[in-house]
């Protein structure tokens, strides 16, 4: 079987600098995989280019066995890749509920002047898209703060629906930038739980970002370090870890 993710020889340069050189990754379906490196290594360039917000110079990206080249971020999200971002991108002032609802309009859809019209077919869908928001909320243990708006939950919270929303577009591959990032310890093993249940309970196929050491090597079954835009090593996760050139060039220990 083909991997789900399937990247080669993956380049992208910003004037003169070589942001991304050479890049491969694969991951098989339901696999839990980190992306590491140093501050500027071009791992949120790497998740620009899964999702179409930069066009690579080279390089090929397929998910499932779809070509991904030449899609736009909508068309990608279509495809089965959705992501979080390294700084919380939450409608703030929408309620929980709706934050989910956002996510789950990809699939259901009624017609403009349904909606416009308050026709049955929009009250039909409008019920069946709550109660499946809810449904993933209660994954996430927030169900219970569905009418809260989004920007009033505590910051652990609203990495957690950040991640309930990309979940909603039913994705085949999830991209989660830095999660961990300005947790505290409590909320950090909190989310590990989260993403472990989510790989588990979706069987989803989920590539992470993270600085977290704990965090990676508690939760990633391989990883790959870039440095300076390359692939400096990759493989299982306790062997890249003790990689002398890993411990060298990034965690500096
Ligand atoms: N749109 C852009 N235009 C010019 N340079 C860019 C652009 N996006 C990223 N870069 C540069 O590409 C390099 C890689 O940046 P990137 O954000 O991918 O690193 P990163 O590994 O995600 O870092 P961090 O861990 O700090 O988030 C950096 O030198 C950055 O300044």
């Amino acid at each position: 079987m083909a991997d789900m993710l399937e990247v080669n020889n993956l380049s992208i340069a910003f004037g003169g600098l070589q942001a991304v050189s050479a890049f491969n990754l694969n991951i098989k379906k339901g696999q839990l995989y980190g992306l590491i490196g140093p501050n500027g290594a071009g791992k949120t360039t790497v998740f620009n280019l899964l999702t179409g917000v930069y066009k690579p110079t080279e390089g090929l990206i397929k998910l499932d066995g779809e070509n991904l080249i030449g899609k736009n971020t909508l068309e990608i999200n279509k495809a089965g890749i959705a992501r979080t971002f390294q700084n919380i991108r939450l409608f703030q002032e929408m309620s929980v509920l709706d934050n989910v609802k956002a996510g789950l309009h990809n699939h259901y859809k009624y017609s403009s002047l349904s909606g416009i019209l308050r026709l049955p077919s929009y009250h039909k869908t409008e019920k069946i898209m709550d109660e499946k928001a809810v449904e993933i909320l209660k994954v996430f243990d927030l169900d219970g703060e569905k009418n809260y708006m989004a920007g009033n939950l505590p910051y652990g919270k609203q990495r957690k629906l950040e991640i309930a929303r990309a979940l909603a577009t039913k994705p085949k591959l999830l991209l989660l930038d830095e999660p961990a990032a300005g947790m505290n310890p409590n909320e950090t093993l909190e989310l590990m739980n989260t993403i472990r249940f989510v790989k588990e309970h979706f069987n989803m196929t989920i590539l992470l970002i993270e600085h977290d050491m704990k965090l990676v090597g508690g939760i990633c079954e391989a990883l790959t370090v870039l440095n300076f835009g390359r692939i400096l090593a990759e493989g299982k996760t306790d062997v890249v870890l003790n990689d002398s050139a890993v411990v060298t060039a990034y965690l500096g220990e």
